[in-house]
């Protein structure tokens, strides 16, 4: 049984103070982390604070981006041993806002999954097709493509700790989901894909989210199909109650 995990990716929303508001309204109701993971990914700026409100509770706090080099002179980024240094568990890697406004590439995200590891943080790394590919029958082509670049040169022990985010761009902040069935058959494919490059123990351990307009009325049923072990949420994770919802029924399935 693979442990699901939730996480909230607030983009550039909230202020410092809502923020802070929010993490000390959700903390001490997280469920155990024996039954859930339950992570939520701040703006930058806001990470030592929203460290130390979390710290001794279940809630974890990530990153949405970084650097893959842990020092230099690249004006205005974030390094790996920096976010480290400050105890953020997850970083979210490759988002397709990343890949379309930042111009993000696999090379680039493969480097960012290897400087996560070495520094000790876990890497959600983002996939997901444009509605021009779904339409054109490109999905798994696609995302398949996109999880071989970010996955290259590691090992299936390294690999098992990962967690993968597939996210069809056209479901993102739209209000369309993926059906559940869609979005397992995907996941599916992502593990196979894991399976064939480090084998079976790997992509049973792995941990698949979907994300795309998740909401408290339809994880239920995205969590209940066989492949899909969490979500990355941004619209509904915003608001203290339907990121509870979300965490809570995660660990009904
Ligand atoms: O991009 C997303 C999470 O990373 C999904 O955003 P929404 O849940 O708002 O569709």
């Amino acid at each position: 049984m693979r442990k699901p995990i939730i996480a909230g990716n607030w983009k550039m929303y909230k202020s410092f103070e809502e923020a802070c508001q929010f993490v000390e309204a959700v903390r001490e109701q997280i469920p155990s982390e024996d039954k859930v993971d339950a992570v939520i990914c701040a703006p930058t700026l806001y990470l030592p604070t929203l460290v130390d409100i979390a710290s001794e509770t279940d809630l974890a706090i990530g990153a949405q981006n970084m650097h893959y080099e842990n020092e230099g002179a690249f004006t205005g980024e974030i390094s790996p041993s920096q976010l480290s240094s400050i105890n953020v568990d997850y970083v979210i890697l490759g988002h397709s806002e990343r890949r379309e406004y930042f111009n993000e590439t696999d090379e680039a995200v493969n480097k960012k999954v290897a400087a996560a590891l070495l520094a000790g943080i876990v890497p959600i790394i983002c996939c997901g097709e444009t509605l021009e590919e779904r339409e054109s029958g490109n999905t798994e082509q696609k995302v398949s493509g996109q999880i071989k670049a970010a996955l290259n040169g590691f090992s299936a022990e390294e690999v098992e700790h990962m967690v993968i985010a597939y996210e069809p761009i056209w479901a993102i902040g739209t209000g369309k989901t993926a059906t559940a069935d869609d979005a397992n058959q995907v996941c599916g494919a992502i593990r196979q894909v894991v399976e064939e490059l480090f084998g079976k123990d790997c992509a049973e351990k792995i941990r698949i989210q979907y994300g795309g307009s998740v909401k408290p009325e339809n994880i239920e049923e995205l969590l209940s199909k066989e492949h899909i072990d969490g979500a990355l949420v941004g619209g509904a994770s915003l608001q203290v109650e339907s990121y509870l919802a979300l965490v809570t029924k995660a660990i009904a399935q």
